[in-house]
């Protein structure tokens, strides 16, 4: 059910700054580095969005006044919040002679990490800057080398009060692999010179523990405050930098600490497009004198570009629907003669979820790809890769990798199927749908999975599928963020579908076969032939839908680790054949072909009738599914009664010992 609940119960809110959606600026006008305002024209960038353009100068007035101040941004997904923060922080650090560890950004994926690393990495270009990661993506040690000189070839550098003299002047890190970092006892990182603190996705990264990452990281930042006399602020000072100032800010978060000297020179940056302003949420920040900036003035921020719809589905027939908007959306595409260039990114609520879903759409013949926790890092990577191909293999780029040049281009992808996890930050130019399988139930996980569209200003529309009993708290809760869904019908049938699995439907192939066209026999009406297209269709579907349950249970079998078991018949005795007796219902009639390889992986698609490959026997089917349940309940079974013996076991040990 829908939770129409909004996250955050906001009972003591930070004031805000509004910033309308509509600010824009060029770099050079904010007087940015010409080397960034160069990088920038080097990736398409001549103007500076709304959340750049209030925050990149407010960071860089705060820097040269010397007021520590904290920043908690909220705006839409894909406004350029990566930007927001990356730009001042090089600016700022550009002019510096002694390599230090001076920013540090903790993002909660590998994936988000990489992708930011590459926006550091374009702006750096050139300089001098080292840009390091700690991502756990290599081995311990060989991260930590590139991260830090050993302490021992460092003996010069002894006011280093722990570990020995960083390599890098910007670290990103998640936080798992930077408290390890932190921890190493054997000259780890360390934060001592730290400037910047950027969360981003803070509400996420501040909801979970990950090894009390943020009080070790706040511990080491804190171990050698930096005396910073403030400066007054200038004449030139936008209206929100006032705020600065302003002890009710500081005395809200911090408990009456106020801006002074003597305060830590740590700046903490906290970004997200769900980031909550409620001071309470945000006290284990120990923020000082934090200024909150909101772009747009919807509760939450969601880009305008985005157009949302729900369609309403029976949730047995849901594959079918899915089918049904992928068809839609093909053939919207082909009508806007874009070349079918348009990814289509789907949610479900769990991997597990991500899974099947991936198998079910594969094997109905959908180039469907998994994007979920379920796979390795690699493997990950890899389907983004493909992914951004697209159907029509027209290349793409991710994570600012492109694809291997002279390599044979990668098998290509129609539909990423992702889990929550996967939602957040993830940019890749030209997903231009976005489809909820799952209904989202908390409107944070909506905005930041319809955020993978309608970025940077392009147009993009989530369609939610929902089930009768779902779709009034659904748009309850799209309501409260101000958001209106439009309604859309989908049409499940032959056309949904990928490949021609439907039956005949043209008007001709509905008549009966004895009546002439040339006007022997006059016509049937064409309601009898419209009645019998219809009871046609109500007849394939009805056979698709036992298709698709067929393959559910085929991968359920799989996903337990069951179709390898030893006491299945062999694959002969399973796979009927014409002479075998059976025969179609009636002529034309489509069948489900689930076969199943003696060695135990599921063979062969579940395609419909193509007279390829021989039909599994229903009586034989329904006997396996017998066989099938009733290992199932042996091993359970089997399973309860070893748990019990065990638990036996070890409370008669526990009495003797
Ligand atoms: N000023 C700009 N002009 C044009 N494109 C821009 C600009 N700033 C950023 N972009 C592009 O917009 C896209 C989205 O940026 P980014 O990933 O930083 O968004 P975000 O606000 O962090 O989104 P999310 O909340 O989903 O993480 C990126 O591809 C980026 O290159």
């Amino acid at each position: 059910m829908v939770d129409p609940s909004m996250d955050d119960d906001d009972d003591d809110p930070l004031p805000f700054v509004d910033v309308s959606e509509e600010l824009r600026v060029s770099p050079a006008a904010i007087g940015l580095d010409a080397r960034l305002s160069a990088a920038l024209e080097s990736m398409g960038i001549r103007t500076l969005f709304a959340v750049q353009a209030s925050t990149i100068p407010w960071l860089l007035r705060a820097e040269a006044a010397r007021l520590h101040s904290d920043l908690c941004v909220c705006a839409p997904t894909g406004s350029g919040k990566t930007l927001a923060y990356a730009l001042p922080i090089v600016h700022c650090l550009l002019p510096r002679i002694v390599r230090r560890l001076r920013a540090v950004v903790v993002l909660p994926t590998r994936s988000l990490a990489v992708q930011v690393e590459a926006v550091f990495a374009a702006l750096t270009a050139g300089s001098d800057l080292v840009v390091g990661t700690a991502l756990g993506d290599v081995p311990f040690a060989l991260e930590r080398a590139r991260l830090v000189e050993p302490a021992a070839a460092n003996a010069a550098h002894s006011a280093e009060p722990r570990g020995g003299s960083s390599r890098v002047d910007i670290l990103i890190a998640t936080p798992g692999r930077l408290v390890d970092q932190l921890r190493c006892a054997d000259g780890g990182v360390s934060l001592q010179h730290a400037r910047w603190l950027v969360i981003d996705e803070a509400d996420r990264l501040m909801a979970q523990a990950y090894d009390q990452w943020l009080p070790l990281v706040l511990e080491s930042a804190h171990l050698s405050p930096v005396a910073i006399a403030p400066r007054p602020l200038d004449a030139a000072t936008p209206p929100f930098c006032a705020r600065l100032a302003q002890p009710a800010l500081a005395d809200r978060s911090t408990g009456g600490a106020s801006v002074a000297a003597g305060a830590p020179s740590l700046r903490k940056l906290l970004f997200s497009a769900t980031l909550t302003n409620d001071a309470h949420s945000l006290s284990a920040l120990q923020l000082r004198a934090p200024v909150y900036l909101r772009v747009g003035s919807a509760r939450y921020a969601m880009p305008s570009s985005l157009h949302d719809e729900y369609a309403v589905c029976s949730r047995a027939l849901k594959p079918l629907f899915l089918l049904a908007a992928l068809a839609r959306l093909r053939g919207s595409r082909e009508r806007a003669r874009d070349g079918g260039g348009e990814r289509v990114l789907c949610f479900t609520r769990s991997v597990d979820g991500a899974h099947r879903l991936t198998r079910v759409l594969q094997q109905l013949g959908v180039l469907a790809l998994e994007y979920s926790r379920n796979l390795q890092h690699g493997a990950r990577a890899d389907a983004l890769l493909r992914f951004a191909a697209g159907a029509g293999g027209s290349g793409g780029e991710v994570d600012g990798r492109g694809g291997d040049e002279g390599a044979a281009p990668p098998p290509p992808c129609e539909i990423l199927i992702a889990s929550d996890a996967m939602a957040r930050g993830l940019d890749i130019g030209s997903i231009g749908h976005v489809i909820n399988y799952d209904v989202p139930t908390r409107m944070s996980t909506y905005v930041h999975r319809a955020g993978r569209t309608a970025r940077a200003g392009r147009a993009g529309t989530c369609c939610t599928l929902v089930t009768r009993d779902q779709a009034k708290h659904f748009k309850e809760m799209l309501l409260h963020a101000d958001r209106h869904p439009t309604a859309v019908h989908l049409e499940i049938g032959p056309t949904a579908t990928a490949a021609p699995l439907g039956p005949p439907t043209d008007r001709d192939a509905l008549l009966p076969s004895d009546v002439s066209r040339d006007g022997g026999e006059p016509e049937p009406p064409l309601a009898l032939a419209l009645d019998e297209a219809s009871a046609a269709r109500a007849a394939w579907i009805r056979r698709y839908e036992r298709a698709l349950r067929a393959v559910q249970r085929v991968l359920e079998l799989e996903r337990r680790g069951l179709l390898a078991m030893h006491e299945w018949p062999p694959d002969d005795a399973l796979i009927g054949d014409d002479d075998d007796g059976w025969t179609a219902d009636a002529p034309g009639e489509q069948l489900v072909d689930t076969r199943v390889s003696a060695a135990g992986a599921v063979g062969g698609a579940a395609h419909v009738g193509d007279g390829g490959e021989a039909p599994l026997r229903r009586d034989r089917a329904a006997h396996l599914t017998k066989l099938m349940r009733e290992q199932l309940v042996a091993r359970a079974a089997e399973g309860r009664a070893a748990s019990k013996r065990s638990r036996k076991r070890e409370s008669r040990g526990g009495a003797v010992t």
